[in-house]
C-alpha cells in the first residue's frame, strides 16, 4: 500500500536523507573559466545535517523573528528553530513516496539538440531562473554545455520574493563574483540593466574582432532557462514589442527564434529546457508548485499538499494570513487534510479543485511574496 503523505511526515526521523540538491551543486563562474560542473550522474552522498545553519546574505537571525537578540542568544535560539535546511530535509521525505514528477515532451528533446548547435554561434548566454527557486531552475548540464562562454544570470519574477530573499541571493552570488540581474519580465524592471550588460559584452566582442582586423557585427545572445521562467517576456520587454509568445503556462515557446535588438545585439528566444530525468524530486515538486513544469507531469493534490506543508513550515510565511484566507487551521502536519477540508468547505468535496485553488493562489502571489529557496549553507568560492 502506498504511504500517505502525512505518514511520511511523522515517520521521517529514522531515515537519513541524501545531501540536498542545493548543497550538492557547485556554483558556476560567470565571465570566467573556473568551476567544473558536477557529473550529472554522481550519486547523492549521505551527509549529516549541519548543526548550525550559517546565514548567508549578511542577514542576522532576525529573519526568523528574533530581531532584538544579541548574537549568542540569536545563535542558541536559532539552533532550536526550524530553518531552511530542516525544510529541505522534510521535503525530501514528503516527496519520496509521491508519484515521481517527470516531464520531457518531444519539443524539449528537440530544443536541447538544437540549442547545443546554436550555442556555437552565441557570444553570450543569458540564463534566466525563477527567483523563487533559483537552485531548482538551474539545469544540471548547463555548465558543461556552456564551457567558457560568457554568461549573465537573471533571477526573474523578483516581484514574487521579499527584499530579504533578494538580498540573500544578491550576497550569495556577489561572494562568488557572479553577476546577477534581478528582473520582472511582466513589468520590465531590470531589463534596462540586462540590455546594458549584454551590450557591454557586445562592445568587448567587437573590440576583439577589430583587433583581429575583422568588421564589427551584432553580438548574439541566447536566452535559455527552464519553462515558464519568463524568457519570452524578458525579450518582449527588452525590445518593447511583443515579438515572442508569452503566456502563464510552461511550454508556450516551441521553436528557437532569433530577434534583433538595436544594431548591436541579436537575441535568441528558446523553448524552456528541463533535464530528461528529474533525479531530485524535491526540486521537481518545487517546479510543479511554481508552474515551471507541465501540469500533466504531476498530481495536483499531491503537489498542493506539499505546498501547504511547506507554507506551514517556512520561517518567512505568516501563517495567520493563510488561516484567515481559508478559515482552516494550518498546523503543517498534513497538507492533504487541509485540502480535504477546503474541498468540503468550498468545492462540494472536490479535492482536485481545492488543490488547484491553493496552487493558483500561490502562483498569483495571493498568499504573499514567498520564496521557496534560500542560498545554500555552504558553497564553493
Ligand atoms: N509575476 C511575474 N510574472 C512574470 C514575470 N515574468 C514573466 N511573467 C509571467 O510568466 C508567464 C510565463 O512567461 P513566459 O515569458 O511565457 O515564460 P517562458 O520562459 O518564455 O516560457 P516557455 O515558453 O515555457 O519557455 C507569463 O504569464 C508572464 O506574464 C515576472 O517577473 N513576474
Amino acid at each position: 500500500m502506498a504511504t500517505h503523505l502525512c505518514d511520511v511526515f511523522f515517520n521521517k526521523a529514522s531515515i537519513s536523507p541524501p545531501v540536498l540538491q542545493h548543497q550538492r551543486r557547485p556554483p558556476f563562474t560567470v565571465f570566467a573559466t573556473a568551476s567544473a560542473a558536477p557529473p550529472p550522474s554522481s550519486p547523492p552522498t549521505i551527509q549529516a545535517k549541519p548543526k548550525l545553519l550559517q546565514i548567508i546574505g549578511g542577514k542576522t537571525a532576525s529573519w526568523y523573528g528574533n530581531a532584538n537578540m544579541n548574537s549568542s542568544n540569536a545563535i542558541d535560539s536559532f539552533e532550536e528553530e526550524y530553518g531552511w535546511a530542516d525544510l529541505e530535509t522534510d521535503l525530501y521525505h514528503w516527496t519520496k513516496t509521491l508519484r515521481p514528477v517527470q516531464w520531457y515532451p518531444g519539443h524539449i528533446a528537440k530544443t536541447e539538440r538544437e540549442l547545443k548547435e546554436q550555442l556555437k554561434l552565441m557570444d553570450v548566454v543569458i540564463e534566466v531562473r525563477d527567483a523563487r527557486i533559483p537552485i531548482s531552475t538551474s539545469h544540471p548540464q548547463m555548465d558543461s554545455w556552456l564551457g567558457n562562454r560568457k554568461r549573465i544570470l537573471v533571477l526573474n519574477r523578483e516581484d514574487m520574493i521579499s527584499a530579504a530573499d533578494r538580498n540573500a541571493w544578491a550576497d550569495y552570488y556577489s561572494r562568488q563574483k557572479i553577476k546577477v540581474v534581478f528582473s520582472n519580465g511582466q513589468l520590465g524592471m531590470g531589463t534596462m540593466k540586462l540590455g546594458r550588460l549584454a551590450k557591454s559584452v557586445a562592445a568587448e566582442v567587437n573590440m576583439k574582432r577589430r583587433a583581429r582586423g575583422l568588421l564589427p557585427r551584432p553580438v548574439r545572445a541566447g536566452i535559455v532557462g527552464y519553462p515558464n521562467v519568463g524568457k519570452s517576456s524578458l525579450i518582449n520587454r527588452l525590445l518593447k514589442r511583443r515579438m515572442c509568445p508569452a503566456a502563464p503556462r510552461p511550454g508556450v515557446t516551441r521553436v528557437l527564434k532569433w530577434v534583433r535588438f538595436g544594431n548591436d545585439l541579436e537575441l535568441l528566444d528558446s523553448p524552456g529546457i528541463i533535464p530528461m530525468r528529474m533525479s531530485d524530486q524535491s526540486a521537481a515538486i518545487k517546479l510543479a508548485i511554481c508552474d515551471d513544469i507541465g501540469e500533466r507531469s504531476y498530481d495536483v493534490t499531491d503537489v498542493a499538499g506539499v505546498l501547504v506543508q511547506m507554507l506551514s513550515k517556512l520561517p518567512t510565511v505568516d501563517k495567520s494570513n493563510l488561516q484567515e484566507r481559508y478559515k482552516i487551521d494550518i498546523d503543517g502536519r498534513c497538507g492533504k487534510t487541509f485540502i480535504h477540508k477546503l474541498a468540503v468547505q468550498l468545492f462540494n468535496g472536490d479535492e482536485h479543485q481545492a488543490a488547484f485553488r491553493i496552487l493558483s493562489d500561490f502562483r498569483k502571489g495571493r498568499l504573499g511574496v514567498i520564496a521557496l529557496e534560500r542560498p545554500p549553507v555552504h558553497f564553493h568560492v
